[in-house]
């Protein structure tokens, strides 16, 4: 039947499979770690790219499409840089009844797949800069608990791959993109996040530096990386002879970035929005908007009040939102309010027998719950002023509730303490790696060890004399520290 089974705060994982099944988003499939992205679930999707996509069309990337697949040789160009993922890939080892004679991986990300074409096209510095984007699917084929958005073996993502004559240039990107990025948490999905720096251990090993915004799910206490803006220097220019011969006449390697958000971004709205009656979308990205009910009576006129619905409906699309009626007559107006609840639509218009005398409609936000009878004169303007406050008060909840995991630390007690009591953690750090190493040993545990989220651009004031909480030597920096997906 109707509802959920399991609570929010009492079994947070099997409440969120069931709130990503319930609310039609997502089906499960037979292949662990593989999902069924449903209608309700593509339309977020592609509300987002529309954005992502105008934004960096606007800064001159322009989209490409490289092949799925990729030879071993090429994929294993530079040994440390794709060592530590190595058993994430997927091969094909055959096709047919016959083997194949070399296996050809299936992409896990496409940095070897493009970049000895970077260096066919890359000749002059009239080549640069180049900007390309791709979206698409990628494989990694993890172990670790499959988690539909957060963790599974085929996900959707973009990935940008840009290449510029100076550093300066690329460091400007970098961070171009990371905003580009909060705004996508902050603006659409309404879930504040933290940019910052990855540490050494942390960080894209082929790469420079890596910057990346930061989210927290306070029921879990487990930070999540929402999406990463890598500075890859000349890395890979080295590795793949991508230089150009620049104004002097001299030859020089070009500076690369590459950055990427993907289907997580949904796993984490649904996490920190959802409640016990489902899912809660924010305005920006509900496929549906608004969702009108009528509530016959007995003896009602119905259809003087199906057409009084489907009135508000040409209205409120006319103005521009995303709206519908459910007139189906095969359920109740008790089941449609579970139903569409369940689905997460932000706003619903009942109009019943005395909304019709009074020329009047009953909004109900999926937020907070709150009603309010409108008369029909004032419905857009009403409508909208709705949907802004669900928008806006979505994410200071969210940040509310973000900010109140935020415990500071100073020594390891406390960092600990606030470990345990599922927190996000600001300490002040000596920033060397080993003691970043040592952290994770020391707090390995069945859920997981602790490490650096990142390390905020956002500095608190750091005393002269502040010890780092881990290994008691000079702190050089505030970090955020905690257990994540
Ligand atoms: O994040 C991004 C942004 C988009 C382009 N790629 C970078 C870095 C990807 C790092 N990575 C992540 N998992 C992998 C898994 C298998 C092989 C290689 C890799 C790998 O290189």
């Amino acid at each position: 039947g109707l509802g959920l089974s399991k609570k929010k705060d009492e079994n947070f994982g099997e409440w969120y499979s069931e709130v990503v099944v319930h609310s039609e988003m997502i089906e499960y499939y037979n292949i662990s770690g593989c999902y069924i992205l449903r209608p309700w679930t593509m339309s977020i999707w592609e509300t987002m790219q529309a954005f992502f996509d105008a934004e960096i069309k606007r800064r001159k990337v322009k989209n490409t499409y490289f092949p799925l697949f990729v030879s071993p040789s090429v994929l294993e160009k530079e040994k440390d840089h794709i060592e530590g993922f190595a058993p994430e890939v997927a091969w094909v080892t055959k096709c047919g009844k016959s083997e194949l004679e070399v296996p050809i991986a299936i992409r896990p990300t496409s940095e070897t797949i493009m970049y000895p074409y970077f260096s066919k096209w890359i000749r002059g510095h009239r080549d640069l800069p180049l900007k390309l984007n791709q979206w698409c699917n990628v494989v990694r084929w993890e172990f670790s608990n499959p988690t539909p958005f957060i963790r599974s073996r085929e996900f959707l993502w973009q990935e940008g791959h840009t290449a510029f004559a100076t550093q300066s240039e690329a460091d400007e990107e970098v961070l171009e993109i990371l905003e580009l990025y909060r705004r996508i948490y902050e603006e659409y999905l309404a879930i504040p996040v933290v940019k910052g720096k990855k540490s050494e251990l942390e960080k894209f090993a082929g790469g420079l530096y890596t910057t990346s915004v930061e989210a927290f799910i306070p029921n879990t206490g487990r930070g999540v990386q929402g999406a990463t803006s890598h500075c890859l220097g000349q890395n890979f220019a080295k590795m793949f002879g991508i230089e150009f011969e620049n104004e002097k006449g001299g030859k020089a390697m070009v500076w690369q970035n590459s950055w990427a958000y993907s289907t997580r971004t949904i796993g984490v709205m649904v996490m920190v929005h959802g409640d016990d009656r489902g899912l809660v979308l924010p305005p920006k990205v509900a496929a549906i908007q608004v969702i009108v009910v009528p509530v016959p009576y007995k003896d009602t006129n119905t259809k003087e009040m199906f057409e009084a619905c489907l009135t508000t409906v040409d209205t409120l699309t006319e103005a521009g939102f995303r709206v519908e009626a459910d007139l189906r007559d095969n359920y109740g107006p008790g089941w449609k309010y579970s139903h569409w609840e369940m689905k997460g639509v932000p706003l619903r218009i009942e109009i019943g027998p005395r909304d019709l005398e009074k020329n009047q409609v009953r909004l109900v936000r999926r937020d907070n719950s709150d009603k309010v009878d409108i008369p029909v004169s004032n419905l857009v303007e009403r409508v909208k002023d709705f949907l802004d406050r669900i928008q806006e008060n979505l994410f200071d909840v969210a940040k509310q509730k973000r900010d109140a995991s935020i415990r500071v630390a100073k020594t390891w007690d406390e960092f600990i303490e606030a470990l345990n009591q599922k927190k996000m953690i600001l300490a002040p750090w000596c920033d060397e790696m080993e003691v970043e190493e040592d952290v994770k040993k020391r707090t390995r545990g069945e859920t997981g060890a602790a490490k650096s989220l990142c390390t905020p651009f956002e500095q608190p004031e750091l005393p002269e004399g502040t010890l780092c909480f881990a290994s008691g030597k000079a702190a050089k920096k505030w970090t955020y520290w905690g257990r994540s997906y």
